[in-house]
């Protein structure tokens, strides 16, 4: 199939920062609905949501979802592909639930008037609207998350990234918004340092020092990870941190 037909399209990515190289040549043409990225700390995966996200243009290479190219096209991309980070705190920017949701929409050059629908709809839609007036930092970490998720949702977007989201969240929480998650009729690209997470994905990259090292089906790229971090950690030697 040509690049073009693929939702996901990353050819020959290399990112150069400083004269260091913190990815190189990654080629990935995906329209797998749920994608998996593992890889040690330090190993290259934020950096390669947020190219992915056209936060970061690449150095060298093309980034595309749905035809977009996400660093070139900016408004393009920000209907096209969302990202939620591991920490919520990293992307609020606004006091209040509604102001923080409204902003993707109004940057995308909807009215304030359609944003404060399109807010509306999707506090109504995950049961939140009591929220909407709500102090950001009064609420709880999962809660948050939670509205950061309903701030990249309300964009519509094709490909959402998810950057570690259960870390630091409670099982309760994390089971809710896994669920929540599984349910989404979007494609997802999860960044996650828990295997079991991905078992029943469609396809999982394994990246290490800014290169892809395996790209498969989810059991043959699992059970190789799993047994190359056991080996590395069953060594003392902290040296070998990755980074
Ligand atoms: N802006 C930057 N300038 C220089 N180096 C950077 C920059 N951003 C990241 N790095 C380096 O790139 C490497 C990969 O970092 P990255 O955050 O992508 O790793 P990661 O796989 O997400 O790690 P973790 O699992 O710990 O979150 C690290 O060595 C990091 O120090």
């Amino acid at each position: 199939m040509a690049p073009s037909s693929f939702l996901i399209s990353m050819r020959d990515v290399s990112l150069h920062v400083d004269g260091k190289t913190l990815l190189s040549q990654i080629t990935v043409n995906a329209n797998e609905r749920r994608i998996g990225i593992v890889g040690r700390n330090g190993s290259g995966k934020t950096t390669l949501a947020r190219v992915l996200a056209g936060l970061v243009p690449a150095t060298e290479g093309s980034v595309k979802i749905a035809g977009i190219d996400v660093a070139r096209d900016r408004k393009g991309a920000l209907g096209r592909i969302g990202i939620l980070f591991q920490n919520p705190d990293h992307q609020i920017i606004f006091p209040t639930v509604e102001e923080e949701i409204a902003f993707g929409l109004t940057q995308m050059g909807q009215s304030a008037d359609e944003a404060a629908q399109g807010v509306a709809q999707i506090l109504a839609q995950f049961d939140k609207s009591h929220w909407a007036k709500a102090a950001i930092h009064q609420l709880s970490q999962g809660q948050r998350q939670l509205v950061c998720l309903m701030s990249v949702l309300v964009m519509a977007p094709s490909v959402i990234i998810l950057d570690e989201p259960f870390a630091g969240l409670d099982i309760p929480t994390t089971k809710q918004l896994a669920r929540l998650l599984a349910g989404l009729d979007v494609t997802l690209v999860l960044i996650t340092h828990d295997p079991d997470v991905l078992r029943d994905y469609d396809r999982v990259l394994w990246i290490d020092s800014g290169v892809i090292v395996q790209d498969d089906n989810p059991a043959p790229v699992l059970a190789a990870f799993e047994a190359r971090m056991d080996h590395i950690g069953d060594s003392d030697d902290l040296s070998h941190l990755a980074g």
